[in-house]
């Protein structure tokens, strides 16, 4: 992000930006209309001046003086549209590249629970934008924008017969009812096909993200089928709307070419009559060629608009509920590392139950707690809401009083150092991985690396720490991801050291270097939260909290809470409650 602001209020800011600048281009666009609406006028107006005054008169320097004429505006009109279509695509690419990243921090907000959004975070955003950008940069708007000029043309036949512009009204009325009519046809089932896409995407990318337990439990073929269901209930419902959108879509050329012929008709019966000119004739048939036009481009173009429209829709929403959080929030000072938790509070997704309940203790700054528990008791989720990954329903975590959640993205990345459950890297070389993306300092990159022990196994690397991470780190065993991943949380400047379950991957000699690494923390006076199911590793912490059921029910020295909880059971086989990692 390159404005080190909340990364979630920079959503509604930027949706209000593209707001408040598109209005004036489209405005721009709208005067852009009109101009090329009244060229489209001279073809017939043209057609008129060459039957009623060239063909009579049989002046040829007439015809050549109006051809020009014509010719000249004909060539006003193409440099319009180009200039209309070049700027449509440029609003398009505008509007993606302004939202782009506000997307991709809400849209991973929306994951964290931290986007109050009911479905603003399903699909996929980026899809999304891309549909936008597509429908403005395609020829659908600009036919679309034609459609409220249609009067001028009725009108015009209007003016050459009353009857004409009657019969253009009756089929105009035709047309929409047509166009109106499909929209409630095949709206509800283009939704339907994208949300079977969605779930068949959903299921095949975790399959992959698991590929390893797929072909070793052989969930294959189970998951194929999901997917293939998935799949197989949109594509039978695309046919369904495909079907039910060309059968609208035949029907409104249909319409178009027998409204040409009963112009015509009409238009040769009334001069026949006397009450026209036979190029009024041939005017109002071209004039109404044009004001049933973009009608019928509408039509086969509203799919699009409905795609569109619902796609902006996602992203509005997505962006709209990034409103909650405070914009800006001040730069504060290094933190000394104080840690309190007030009375959290985190209820489920679907505000079901709570996954912690009025949690409070408070660490002081350089000192270290052990969390240990049961499984599910909410440790891990305890640790997401301390780092400001979750947000809480209620309470609050406080860094040096300021709360996590206010905290900046960038100071967050400078002080703040986690070490998730199933570590994950991300793809990129050693150095900027442990570096955490910023312009890694080498020194620093080195000290946090011989700190957890793991420098030697990055010199081992084919370029060191240059090597290059692909897929998350998958080509390293998980303890020498774990080795990084440490390296990574206590890399630099961090005050705050979350660890969740640090050891679960690590060997004999990686469990030595954790060790060291714990002590060279507490030397340095950094903050530690770390969760664990060895007592070892719980002993070496200077408080120990237990958590039972989402709630923190004991606090206390190691020893002595560790002594409570301890089974008498041989030592190589001693854990806390929760069982051996
Ligand atoms: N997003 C969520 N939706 C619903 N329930 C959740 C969600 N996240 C966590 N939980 C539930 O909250 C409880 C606590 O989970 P958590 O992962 O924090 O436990 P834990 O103590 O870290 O367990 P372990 O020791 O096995 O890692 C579990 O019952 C879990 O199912």
């Amino acid at each position: 992000m390159s404005q080190p602001t909340s990364k979630l209020s920079s959503g509604a800011k930027a949706l209000e930006r593209v707001r408040k600048e598109i209005k004036p281009a489209f405005w721009l666009l709208a005067v852009f209309s009109i101009a090329i609406n009244l060229l489209l006028l001279v073809p017939s107006v043209y057609m008129m001046q060459v039957y009623d005054r060239v063909l009579r008169s049989a002046v040829i320097e007439t015809l050549i003086y109006i051809t020009l004429m014509a010719a000249a505006a004909v060539a006003v009109y193409a440099a319009l549209e180009a200039i209309r279509l070049r700027a449509l695509a440029r609003i398009g690419e505008w509007i993606e590249d302004t939202l782009f990243e506000p997307v991709f921090a809400a849209a991973m907000g929306a994951e964290q629970g931290l986007v109050k959004a009911s479905g603003a975070g399903e699909g996929t955003p980026f899809n999304d934008l891309r549909t936008v950008r597509s429908f403005l940069s395609g020829p659908t708007l600009p036919s679309l924008c034609d459609t409220p000029w249609m009067p001028l043309f009725l009108i015009c036949c209007a003016i050459i017969h009353p009857y004409l512009g009657l019969l253009g009204l009756v089929f105009s009325i035709l047309i929409i009812a047509l166009a109106l009519v499909n929209d409630r046809m095949t709206r509800p089932a283009a939704e339907k096909v994208a949300q079977g896409h969605q779930e068949a995407q959903r299921v095949l990318a975790e399959a992959a993200r698991n590929v390893d337990s797929v072909a070793a439990m052989g969930l294959s073929r189970p998951l194929a089928d999901r997917a293939s269901q998935a799949n197989a209930r949109s594509t039978a419902l695309l046919g369904e709307a495909t079907d039910r959108g060309t059968v609208m879509i035949g029907a409104g050329k249909f319409l178009r070419v027998v409204a040409q012929i009963c112009t015509l008709a009409l238009g040769a019966a009334l001069s026949l009559e006397g009450h026209i000119t036979p190029g009024g004739m041939i005017a109002s048939s071209i004039l109404l060629s044009r004001a049933l036009a973009p009608l019928d481009q509408a039509i086969a173009a509203w799919r699009g608009l409905q795609q569109s429209r619902s796609a902006w829709g996602r992203i509005t929403k997505l962006l709209e509920a990034s409103r909650v959080l405070v914009e800006d929030p001040i730069a504060l000072p290094a933190p000394a590392g104080k840690l309190t938790v007030e009375g959290v509070t985190l209820m489920t997704p679907g505000g079901e139950r709570p996954i912690l309940a009025g949690v409070s203790f408070g660490v002081a700054p350089g000192s270290s707690l052990a969390l240990i528990g049961p499984s599910g008791s909410g440790k891990s989720t305890l640790c997401r809401v301390i780092v400001g990954s979750r947000a809480p329903n209620r309470g609050a975590v406080r860094l040096d009083g300021g709360d996590v959640m206010l905290w900046r993205d960038d100071q967050r990345r400078r002080y703040v150092g986690y070490l998730a459950q199933g570590t994950e890297l991300f793809t990129g070389r050693v150095r900027d991985v442990i570096a955490r993306f910023d312009a890694p300092d080498d020194a620093k990159v080195v000290e946090a690396a011989k700190l957890v022990g793991c420098h030697d196994l990055v010199l081992s690397l084919p370029q060191g720490y240059d090597t290059v991470l692909v897929n998350g780190g998958a080509m390293l065993s998980g303890g020498q991801r774990q080795r990084i991943a440490l390296a990574r949380a206590v890399y630099g400047d961090t005050r705050l050291v979350v660890l969740d379950e640090p050891n679960s991957a690590l060997d004999g000699e990686g469990e030595r270097a954790l060790v060291g690494a714990l002590a060279a923390l507490k030397e340095r006076g950094v903050t530690v939260v770390l969760v664990t199911h060895k007592p070892a590793l719980a002993q070496l912490c200077d408080r120990v909290g237990v958590m039972t059921a989402g709630q923190l029910t004991r606090m206390g020295p190691p020893t002595e809470i560790l002594r409570e909880l301890v089974a008498p059971v041989p030592a190589d086989v001693r854990t806390v409650p929760g069982g051996a990692r």
